[in-house]
């Protein structure tokens, strides 16, 4: 079990072993927090998410959310089950599956409506949500007239206008074309603020810009767990590894770069939204766009970074430096031929250096 499973301010639990899925595994979401769980394909992320969304059952485990308990099963005898339409949990997966027959509005109100709500209330919260996912001009339209980007936003819409304790969300962004997902991100990120949320993704890019925290999932077990940026700056799993190992620089954007506490200045590109003047902005890049130099080397527009080696280790073909730059860890994946010529060792102090292009910033 993971430390964060043991938490005692989590609002979501779930602690379950499904044999037939290989999954054994705990977790736990605080109020408001939005975890992503991240892994690779049949990790069991999904099967996660259904476990709390009461599509299957343990053969042992719990599912508790705040101080109900929605799911209780010990060697295969259940205890105690909550159905899948009262557990207050909304479902979203990549196909938005909107009712085709009704109107975009209709579609958002369903939720409201089918908990009782009154026609003219469950209209108004349908247009709440339909402004806060940018589609209240919508409203009126058939589902089957928007864009695959747009379906997907009226289903957040849908999926929050019921009012759920948690908003489970499996790769929602996935079918999506590679233009249309940004502007969705976006999106999320501003409704999902507040809202507890699970979200299982293989995209790194999701669990940086939208999780405050980040379960690393694989074979069915929960082998990292942690806040996003340190997990993906610093990760120990194989996987998470493999798909971050980013360099992740946190700092205040200043307009044309971003400047970190201790004073170290990081010129990139920025993605989405402009991050606004001293707002709190991050910039990534991979160790493969950064370069070795055994002394600084001016010429802009060129980020350079001092650094004392800490420990090289071999990558594949290539072999990551990694060392301390100013409060912050960095890492850089040079060949086998270079790390001999410069002579790297731990201790040693050299210059890194990036391209400013290479250099993506999110205001985040
Ligand atoms: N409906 C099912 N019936 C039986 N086994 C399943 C079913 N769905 C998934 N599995 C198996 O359970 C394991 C976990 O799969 P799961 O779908 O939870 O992984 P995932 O991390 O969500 O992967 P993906 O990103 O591919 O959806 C895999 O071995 C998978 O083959």
């Amino acid at each position: 079990m993971t430390p964060a499973a043991d938490r005692d301010d989590a609002h979501l639990r779930v602690a379950a072993t499904v044999p037939e899925r290989g999954l054994d595994a705990a977790l736990a979401v605080g109020r408001g927090e939005t975890l992503a769980l991240l892994g690779p394909n049949g990790a069991g992320k999904s099967t996660l998410l259904s476990l709390v969304a009461g599509l299957i059952a343990p053969y042992d485990g719990q599912v508790t959310l705040g101080h109900r308990v929605l799911t209780s099963v010990r060697s295969g005898t259940t205890r105690t089950w909550v159905a899948p339409h009262r557990r207050r949990v909304g479902l979203l997966d990549q196909r938005a599956l909107l009712f085709p027959h009704l109107s975009v509005a209709d579609n958002v109100a369903f939720g409201p409506r089918s908990a009782g709500v009154r026609p003219d209330a469950a209209r108004a919260t349908a247009r709440r949500w339909l402004a806060a996912v940018g589609l209240e001009d919508r409203a009126a339209s058939r589902a089957t007239e928007l864009s695959g980007g747009q379906a997907q936003r009226v289903a957040v819409a849908r999926a929050l206008a019921a009012d759920p304790e948690v908003l489970l969300l499996d790769e929602p962004l996935a079918a999506l074309d590679v233009d249309v997902a940004p502007a969705l991100r976006h999106r999320l990120r501003e409704v999902l603020a507040e809202q507890t949320t699970v979200l299982a993704t293989h995209d790194v890019l999701d669990a940086l810009l939208l999780a405050d925290r980040v379960a690393v999932v694989e074979d069915g077990r929960v082998v990292e767990e942690g806040p996003t940026a340190e997990v993906l700056a610093r990760p120990r799993s194989a996987f998470a590894a493999r798909i971050a190992g980013l360099n992740l620089v946190r700092g205040t954007w200043r307009g044309d770069r971003l400047v970190t506490e201790e004073g170290t200045e990081v010129h990139g590109l920025t993605h989405g939204d402009v991050p606004s003047y001293s707002s709190t902005a991050t910039a990534v890049f991979r160790p493969s766009a950064v370069a070795v130099y055994l002394h600084d080397v001016s010429g802009s527009p060129r980020n350079h970074f001092p650094l004392v080696v800490r420990a090289l280790e071999p990558r594949g073909d290539l072999v990551r430096v990694t060392g301390e730059s100013g409060g912050l860890t960095l890492a850089a994946d040079v060949t086998p031929q270079s790390v001999a010529e410069l002579g790297l060792v731990p201790g040693l102090r050299v210059s890194l250096t990036v391209k400013a292009t290479e250099v993506s910033v999110y205001g985040v």
